[in-house]
């Protein structure tokens, strides 16, 4: 058995960038920027007013002072024409400052009547303009590869970027596997049960920007699995559900082999997830997620999503690592990695992590209640509540 770090190594050498595309910028949303985006004008492109006031002289911003107004300059209106000593511009946010200008007075500190103004007794000290340049100049650039939230989308529109270069969505075909398994909505006969995992790992991977396709149920039997395999032509990541452990009827890893799995590791030092598999598999990579539902999302969070994450040209990394301080006391833990079921809550210096007493990986009353995985290292002595210890956030962002 190789440690889950040895294991995720593995993982992330088999899961190589997928390449890219070009889409609209209208639906570049969530996507991984592939190619740096540059600017082609300065923004603002024109030194701009802030505020919707009057225009003038710094030096002429007296309180009292009574200045002849001109003209009007609203937003996407150059005013023609240089401001002299004496005189102010009517101006609304975001227009050009008109030459002869570097400050603007907003309206409520100023007394009209006519075409004059009279400042008032107390003026802000702020010049209320915006240089030009201020926010990006020509030729800066955003940064790739980066997941675009929606405020790198605004960035991008206002650098004037119509479409953008993004990784393509690795494609991942999921296999459910197992005689005891239907489908949600269908009969069950007594002796089965509904297949959950896939569904849950579709919503997983779908909320992490790739795409996922159920195939169909592959049952206890080789031409059965051979059958689903078929069928996952073309994917780029081909995940299996069950079937990976040592049962005579655990397919995966015999069926994968005959097809020329190149396996790059199976069975790991964790808790969930021990017989889990990764290898190359023609064109596509193959995971092998155990069958105990828990397990299988478990498995999913640590190692698929990183693998997503390297496929889409993002950094492949471990799910990052929080600190807490442990809720309870806890026993010594053996030689698997175990990621326990938690609660985590406020608390004074650090977030409180309290794991559940039921830590079954058939559990997913608890699993979906979990707000982290508590990890217990390889042969963790007891711990005392009130210790520090690492989790792994889950559903953060739900
Ligand atoms: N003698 C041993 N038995 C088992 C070992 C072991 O080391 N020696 N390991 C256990 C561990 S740990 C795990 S994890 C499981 C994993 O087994 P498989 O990956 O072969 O999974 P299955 O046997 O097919 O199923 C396990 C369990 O999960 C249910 N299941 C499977 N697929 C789904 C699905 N899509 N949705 C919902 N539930 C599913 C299945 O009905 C079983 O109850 O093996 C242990 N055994
Ligand atoms: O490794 Mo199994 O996933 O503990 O239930």
């Amino acid at each position: 058995m190789i440690s889950v770090e040895e294991a995720l190594s593995a993982c992330l050498t088999l899961a190589q960038p997928v390449g890219t595309e070009t889409v609209p910028l209208a639906q570049a949303g969530g996507r991984v920027l592939a190619a740096p985006v540059t600017a082609t004008r300065d923004q603002p492109p024109f030194s701009a007013s802030a505020m919707d006031g009057y225009a003038l002289r710094d030096m002429e911003a007296i309180p009292g002072r009574r200045l002849k107004v001109v003209g009007e300059a609203p937003a996407g209106h150059y005013w023609q024409g240089t401001i002299g000593p004496g005189e102010a511009l009517r101006i609304f946010t975001g227009a050009p400052l008109p030459e002869g200008t570097d400050r603007v007075v907003i309206q409520e500190d100023v007394e009209r009547d006519g075409d004059r103004i009279t400042l008032s007794r107390s003026l802000g000290s702020s010049l209320n303009v915006r240089p030009s340049g201020a926010d990006f100049m020509a030729g800066d650039g955003m940064s790739a590869p980066r997941r675009l939230s929606p405020a790198d989308v605004a960035l991008a529109a206002a650098m004037n970027a119509p479409k953008l270069t993004v990784s393509r969505k690795p494609t991942v075909a999921l296999i459910a596997t197992g005689d005891e398994l239907v489908s949600p909505g269908e009969t069950p006969r007594p002796d089965q049960i509904i297949a959950s995992n896939t569904y849950g790992l579709k919503a997983r991977i779908e909320a992490e920007g790739a795409e996922a396709r159920l195939l169909p149920i592959a049952r206890d039997r080789r031409e059965s699995l051979e059958q689903v395999f078929d069928l996952a032509a073309g994917s780029d990541l081909i995940v299996t559900v069950g079937g990976a452990s040592v049962g005579d009827h655990d397919l995966v890893g015999e069926v994968a082999a005959a097809r020329g799995l190149e396996r790059a590791f199976y069975k790991i030092a964790m808790r969930p997830g021990k017989p889990l598999m990764a290898g190359r598999l023609g064109d596509a990579v193959l995971l092998g997620l155990p069958g105990n539902p828990v397990s299988a999302m478990v498995c999913g969070e640590l190692f698929l999503i990183p693998m997503l994450h390297a496929m889409m040209g993002l950094p492949g990394t471990a799910r990052p690592r929080l600190r807490a301080r442990l809720g309870a006391d806890l026993d010594a833990n053996g030689p698997r990695e175990h990621y326990m079921r938690a609660e985590v809550s406020a608390g004074d210096d650090l977030p409180v992590i309290t794991p559940y007493g039921r830590q079954d990986s058939s559990l997913l009353t608890v699993l979906s209640g979990a707000s982290g995985l508590l990890v217990r290292p390889v042969d963790a002595a007891r711990a005392r509540a009130g210790d520090i210890v690492e989790y792994v956030a889950l559903n953060a962002m739900f």
